[in-house]
């Protein structure tokens, strides 16, 4: 049969859909291959009518992961933008926030802010207040309210996706869901047709999905999760990653610095002077910790 070649547009474990002139195909791999993430462009052989083996993966523009001591896990593949949900309430964590810019910084990948639950007016402050640790790193910060204001949401969000193949995470409860749902009207209806076809049973909200955007684009929805490992990150990468460090690494006393406790070191110079946010240094030297305890 001829070879087609398609996007993957949802995960579940090892079973894969594929999309491929305008039909949704059930994959799977050659093996025991995991190496599949939404977002890969693959070649397929189909072996029946709504069915097809991944024969090729490729090339990657770019490649988000998050991994623990064990292994990594695919998050997505091909984006080239991230959009990380916070909210007034519940309070989001600086961890997971500054963890998943980190993961895009590594990556590639343009790294956004979504302010949601503007509305809650009384919790704004603290949450602007909060929030500006990343826009003084450079990130734009957007606020929004998916429930108050639907159309000003989609008014300031759809315009920074077109064109743009994007991935949104969050913490649960931020309104990442809500804000899908107003991004992808039909979003409801893809997920029951996924699901039917990965046959995920009941576990509907526990896959990565793509949707395809009105007027173009794309946008990755992928299920909260509460831990952002990235214990894939060498030390070379990690500090190039904190975008807060780059504007004086080269100045350390040590070619080798490690940024922990070497004299004259730059960073820890940056972090005195309050030019580096302590929190971010902090969780530098907590990845550095974790890269060097990966197990595979
Ligand atoms: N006040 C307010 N509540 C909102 C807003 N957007 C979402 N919510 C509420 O916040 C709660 C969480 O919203 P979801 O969209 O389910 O959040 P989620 O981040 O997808 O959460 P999970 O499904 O747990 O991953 C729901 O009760 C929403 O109704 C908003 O703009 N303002
Ligand atoms: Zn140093």
């Amino acid at each position: 049969m001829k070879e087609l070649v398609g996007t993957i547009v949802a995960a579940h474990g090892r079973h894969y859909l594929a999309e491929a002139d305008g039909e949704k195909l059930q994959c799977v791999t050659r093996g025991k291959k995991t190496n599949v993430s939404v977002g890969d462009i693959v070649h397929l052989k189909k072996t029946s009518p709504d069915q097809a083996v991944i024969e090729k993966i490729e090339e990657r523009k770019t490649l988000l992961y998050r991994s623990d001591q064990y292994k990594s896990k695919l998050l997505a593949a091909n984006i080239t933008r991230l959009f990380i949900v916070i909210a007034t309430e519940p309070s989001f964590a600086d961890d997971l926030v500054s963890r998943a810019l980190v993961a895009a910084e590594a990556a590639g990948i343009e790294a956004h802010l979504i302010l949601n639950k503007t509305d809650v007016e009384e919790l704004l402050p603290r949450a602007r207040e909060r929030a500006a640790l990343y826009t003084n790193l450079g990130y734009p910060l957007h606020e929004v309210s998916a429930k108050r204001h639907p159309e000003h949401a989609l008014a300031t969000l759809l315009p920074l996706m077109q064109g743009e193949s994007s991935i949104m995470i969050g913490q649960s409860g931020m309104g990442k869901s809500s804000l899908v749902n107003l991004l992808v009207p039909d979003a409801d209806i893809a997920v029951r047709e996924i699901s039917a076809a990965l046959d995920t049973g009941k576990h509907t909200t526990t896959f990565t999905r793509l949707y395809h955007l009105a007027g173009g684009g794309s946008i990755i929805d992928s299920p909260g999760f509460q831990e952002f490992g990235l214990y894939h990150l060498t030390e070379g990468m990690l500090e190039r990653a904190f975008v807060d460090f780059r504007p004086v690494l080269g100045g350390c006393k040590y070619y080798n610095c490690r940024h922990l406790a070497e004299p004259q070191c730059a960073v820890l110079g940056a972090v005195g002077e309050g030019k580096i946010a302590r929190i971010r240094h902090q969780l530098y030297a907590q990845l550095l910790h974790e890269s060097s305890q990966t197990l595979y």
